[in-house]
């Protein structure tokens, strides 16, 4: 058996023709052209990459996207004020700091990666890092979806791929991935359409299961799993003899192996025994920058009141 490819960089493209369409009618109707900050400090080639795919992304679909870049030298307190002022400034509508964040040079005056995002105001925080988002997330009202874990949900949605009722085994906990999507993917609502389903399986009320480093067993966890989100940043930790036949194969890890791309999932040898499965790149990298801008233009809607 070979398993179908979700393509994530083709649900990528409609979702970001729908979002370009949704800026045309809103500059059209008289309001606000919706603008990104992006913060980068220091010179992190992939973050270089990452940011400039997402400054492309926002001229694309007709979001204005800036970039400030900073120098590695850069102290807590000059990040935190320049995230003040941005928070302030009214044509700003989202603001992202580009994570990981260069280690210190000065010990006097850290970057503080929790404090940084702490800074960033709600209403205007994209990401959905900032405290707030992720408690209004947890209880089932959110306001920003963090952008890689409603990627997954929208492609599970779009591939009517459902998981209601079903056992997700969730690998890795952190709070920008494995966490958010173990709880997007157990709320009693599809998080991608705040509700409505029509069009898609039902994208929650599944069991979760979620693994990490301590987790003893992982094969035999993994293989009770109709569904597997791998998020650890370890090639081929995932094996086809870890899969149940037909079993759903979400892989969000990006490593870079000899100058390649790789998930965490050995996808030659899983794809014959997995009923569905994403490939690295091309799966859930693409929808984590759509839905970016989709948070945009929601920043710039609840600016307008
Ligand atoms: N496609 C996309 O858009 C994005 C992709 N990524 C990628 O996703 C991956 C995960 O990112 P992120 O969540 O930030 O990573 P973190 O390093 O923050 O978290 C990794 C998680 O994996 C767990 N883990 C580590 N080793 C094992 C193991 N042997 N078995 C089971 N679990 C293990 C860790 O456990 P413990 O908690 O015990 O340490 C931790 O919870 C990375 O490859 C990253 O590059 C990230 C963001 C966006
Ligand atoms: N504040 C912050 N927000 C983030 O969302 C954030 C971050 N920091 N730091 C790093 C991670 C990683 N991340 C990716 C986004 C897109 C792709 C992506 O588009 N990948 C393409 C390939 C891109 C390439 O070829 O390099 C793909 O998988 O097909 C990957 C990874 C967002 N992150």
């Amino acid at each position: 058996m070979t398993a179908t490819l979700l393509n994530g960089k083709q649900i990528a493209q409609e979702i970001r023709a729908e979002i370009a369409e949704q800026v045309r009618r809103r500059v059209q109707a008289g309001k606000s052209q919706p603008k990104l900050c992006a913060i980068l400090v220091g010179d992190d080639p992939a973050s270089q990459v990452y940011v400039r795919n997402k400054e492309r992304a926002c001229e694309k679909a007709g979001i204005a996207g800036t970039v400030d870049r900073l120098p590695a030298t850069t102290t807590g307190t000059e990040l935190l004020a320049r995230i003040e002022q941005l928070n302030h400034d009214p044509t700003v509508h989202g603001i992202l700091v580009q994570l990981p964040l260069p280690k210190s040079e000065s010990s006097a005056d850290p970057l503080d990666e929790r404090r940084v995002l702490d800074a960033v105001s709600p209403l205007k925080d994209v990401d959905a890092f900032s405290p707030v988002n992720v408690g209004l997330l947890m209880q089932g009202r959110p306001r920003f979806l963090p952008c890689t874990p409603h990627g997954v949900v929208q492609l599970l949605h779009r591939c009517d791929r459902g998981v209601a009722g079903k056992h997700v085994v969730v690998i890795g906990r952190s709070d920008i991935v494995g966490k958010p999507i173990a709880s997007m993917l157990s709320q009693r609502t599809n998080m991608a359409n705040q509700g409505d389903a029509e069009g898609g399986r039902d994208v929650a009320n599944a069991t979760v299961t979620i693994a990490h480093s301590r987790t003893e067993n992982l094969a035999d966890l993994v293989r009770q799993a109709d569904c597997v989100i791998a998020a650890v940043g370890i090639p081929k930790l995932v094996t086809a003899d870890m899969i149940r036949p037909g079993a759903t194969v979400v892989d969000v890890g990006i490593n870079r192996v000899d100058d390649k791309l790789v998930g965490d999932v050995d996808f030659e040898g899983v794809k014959e025994v997995a009923g569905a499965i994403t490939p690295v790149p091309g799966g859930v990298g693409p929808l984590t920058i759509a839905m970016l801008l989709h948070n945009t233009v929601k920043a710039a809607e609840l600016a307008d009141g």
